[in-house]
């Protein structure tokens, strides 16, 4: 059933698991991430940021507002990384159910005036808000530790944050960032810091760039063909430690793109003269499945459905 990401959250929260965020931009991520979430009962988010809307446009928002709907586990369709206003107001005419105002990079004034206006529009039409505060960026051992001050989120700033803007959820930076490096061996996370705005903020916080990228994936990507350089991803145990102190909502993209392209770099490469689409996008879609499966154990939502 189609619901807002606030209702998935606040229980999530409440109870001590985490849910996925899981991003697409496809007709097989959408079936691997929903059928995942029916087979395991777990709710689930499946978001679309500003790039799947425009590489997918109105079959990708369709479908998925259409099989959320008949979804027998709760789902959320969120906008991830909304860059403005108006990306909020499309993503709002096309019937999701979270939406995400990201302006992190702005100075804090211009990011509670622009998540409060977007509040106010998405509370009007009963859809509930993500906003940022933070910036996410991989910590290096060396950063300064002013320099990661003015990197991961305030405590005390957020605080005042989410009470002036009124989001219902937040995002926070303690260490992490997007894409398949993320820091040297195990990325440094920053848990003190976390626990100190979980006290401050009752609302459910977010993890962006949470994916694991999990070494035998990474392998198996290159010796299917594929280039990747440096690759770490934030270890599960990091992930556990962040959802027992508040973080109710776990990004995922990285992982699943690069188990997809593994499997399609590996069902080209076995049969040269393969050149049905379904023979390849197939075993990549449950590849997919497998890991939104497993992220789903490890977030601790699978029968919260
Ligand atoms: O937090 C994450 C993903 O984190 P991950 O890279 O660790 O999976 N996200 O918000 C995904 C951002 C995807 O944006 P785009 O479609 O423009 O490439
Ligand atoms: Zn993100």
């Amino acid at each position: 059933m189609l619901v807002t990401g606030l209702e998935i959250l606040k229980k999530a929260r409440a109870e001590g698991y985490g849910v996925g965020a899981f991003n697409t931009n496809n007709m097989e991520f959408t079936q691997a991430i929903l059928e995942a979430a029916e087979e395991l009962r777990s709710p689930v988010i499946l978001a679309l940021s500003e790039g799947a809307m425009k590489y997918g446009g109105r079959a990708l928002t369709r479908m998925a507002v259409a099989l959320a709907q008949e979804a027998r586990v709760p789902v959320a369709i969120h906008l991830d990384h909304g860059s403005s206003y108006e990306s909020v107001l499309k993503a709002l005419r096309e019937g999701f159910t979270s939406v995400m105002i990201d302006k992190s990079h702005e100075d804090f004034e211009t990011n509670v005036r622009e998540t409060k206006r977007v509040v106010e529009a998405a509370h009007a039409v009963g859809v509930t808000v993500e906003a940022e505060l933070g910036r996410l960026a991989g910590i290096e051992e060396h950063v300064a530790v002013d320099e990661k001050d003015a990197l991961l989120t305030n405590p005390e700033e957020a605080r005042i944050f989410m009470e002036r803007t009124g989001a219902d959820y937040l995002a926070v930076a303690i260490g992490t960032s997007h894409g398949a490096y993320k820091g040297k061996g195990r990325p440094f996370i920053d848990h003190p810091r976390l626990a100190r705005i979980a006290e401050l903020v009752p609302a459910p916080l977010v993890l962006h760039g949470a994916s694991a990228v999990p070494q035998e994936l990474v392998e198996r990507f290159r010796a299917a063909g594929g280039e990747i350089g440096e690759a770490a991803g934030i270890h599960p145990e990091d992930i556990k430690k962040a959802i027992s102190l508040g973080v109710a909502k776990i990004n995922t993209d990285t992982d699943l793109r690069l188990a997809f392209t593994a499997l399609i770099r590996e069902a080209l490469g076995k049969n040269p003269k393969e050149f049905d689409p379904r023979k390849y996008l197939g075993p990549a879609r449950e590849a997919v499945k497998e890991v939104v499966k497993s992220r789903m154990e490890l977030f601790g939502s699978v029968g919260k459905a």
